[in-house]
């Protein structure tokens, strides 16, 4: 007979579907907003793996969730219904106590408006060192990190100075440092980049990619920027409350030696075979209701209704 131990031992055992290299785990995430009587779905079944040690953009319209999302994953909210899991933490079953831990310790943030990040009152090294202190180290040791955290994103030069005196591109790097203190497994930034020229943005996710290469935590980056879009290999779209497709860029060999960068779409499947176009696919196709596909030997292809080959003779 199954007894509750089992059961226990069941649900604790690392789910297979999350895959074993996942760090980042949505599965089917459901996010409603009650306001004033009006329900919205912010997430509507939202897929997302993340590997470890990747560095991933997240765009989207405004309005398409990124943000509930981010607050979810950042252990802010919880949502309505779906598997969410990061670093092995389960985001829906964490305690109280387990929560305050993993925002401390599991996971760093960094929100877009750089005020947001920072104590205007405390200068950048001792702005590092504050959520050290929270989880137990202090004095020299904390001060040593700081410095070297702050050093490897490039505003070591800036130790002594608070926020204001400061420019908005050296603020996100500090905040950056910050979210980096505690050595997380996992960092988020929610358009880090939005209040900032190019060149501070440039900056800022120059800090992002060390964050990643150098130290190994895995990045996902909310972004309405098509440069940091564009540099990053993995850029997941949102559409609607659900992830909708994926670009992948590699470096390509040419026969020549020379490289080439080379980028594939993708757009995600769910369990019912039902997949989302890019919307400007769709556009250039004018594709609407009703499409005409076919399946060749190794993919489908897909054509406005009165377009594409004439149809094969019935046996
Ligand atoms: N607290 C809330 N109460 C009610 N509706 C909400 C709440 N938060 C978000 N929403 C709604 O949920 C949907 C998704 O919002 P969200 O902020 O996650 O989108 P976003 O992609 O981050 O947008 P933006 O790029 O403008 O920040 C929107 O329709 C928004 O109005």
């Amino acid at each position: 007979m199954t007894t509750l131990d089992d059961l226990e031992a069941h649900a604790a055992q690392p789910r297979e579907r999350f895959g074993a290299q996942a760090h980042i785990v949505c599965d089917n995430l459901v996010r409603i907003h009650q306001a004033e009587g009006v329900q919205v779905q912010a997430l509507q079944g939202l897929d997302l793996l993340v590997d470890k040690g990747d560095l991933v953009a997240l765009v989207g319209a405004s309005g398409s969730g990124k943000s509930t999302l981010l607050t979810i994953l950042a252990g802010l909210d919880t949502p309505t219904a779906g598997a969410a899991s990061v670093a092995g933490c389960d985001l829906l079953t964490m305690k109280a106590r387990d929560r305050l831990r993993y925002r401390r310790e599991v996971v760093g943030f960094v929100w877009q408006q750089t005020g947001r990040n920072l104590f205007s009152h405390l200068d950048a090294l001792d702005n590092v060192m504050l959520p050290m202190s929270y989880a137990g180290t202090r004095g020299a040791a904390a001060g040593r990190r700081a410095g070297e955290l702050l050093e490897l994103l490039g505003v070591g030069h800036v130790q002594r100075r608070r926020p204001g005196a400061l420019s908005g591109g050296e603020q996100q790097r500090v905040a950056i440092a910050v979210a980096l203190a505690n050595a997380p497994d996992v960092l988020f930034a929610d358009e880090p980049t939005g209040e900032l020229d190019s060149a501070g943005a440039q900056q800022v996710f120059e800090a992002l990619r060390t964050a990643n290469q150098e130290l190994g935590v895995t990045v996902l980056v909310v972004t309405h920027d098509a440069t940091v879009a564009g540099q990053v290999r993995r850029t997941v779209a949102i559409r609607d409350g659900r992830t909708s497709s994926e670009t992948v860029r590699d470096v390509a060999v040419n026969d020549d030696g020379s490289e080439r960068q080379i980028a594939e779409e993708y757009v995600m499947l769910d369990r019912a075979g039902r997949l989302q176009l890019p919307g400007e696919y769709v556009e250039r196709l004018a594709l609407r209701d009703r499409v005409r596909v076919a399946l060749d030997e190794d993919h489908v292809s897909v054509w406005p209704a009165a377009a594409g080959p004439a149809p094969d003779a019935e046996p």
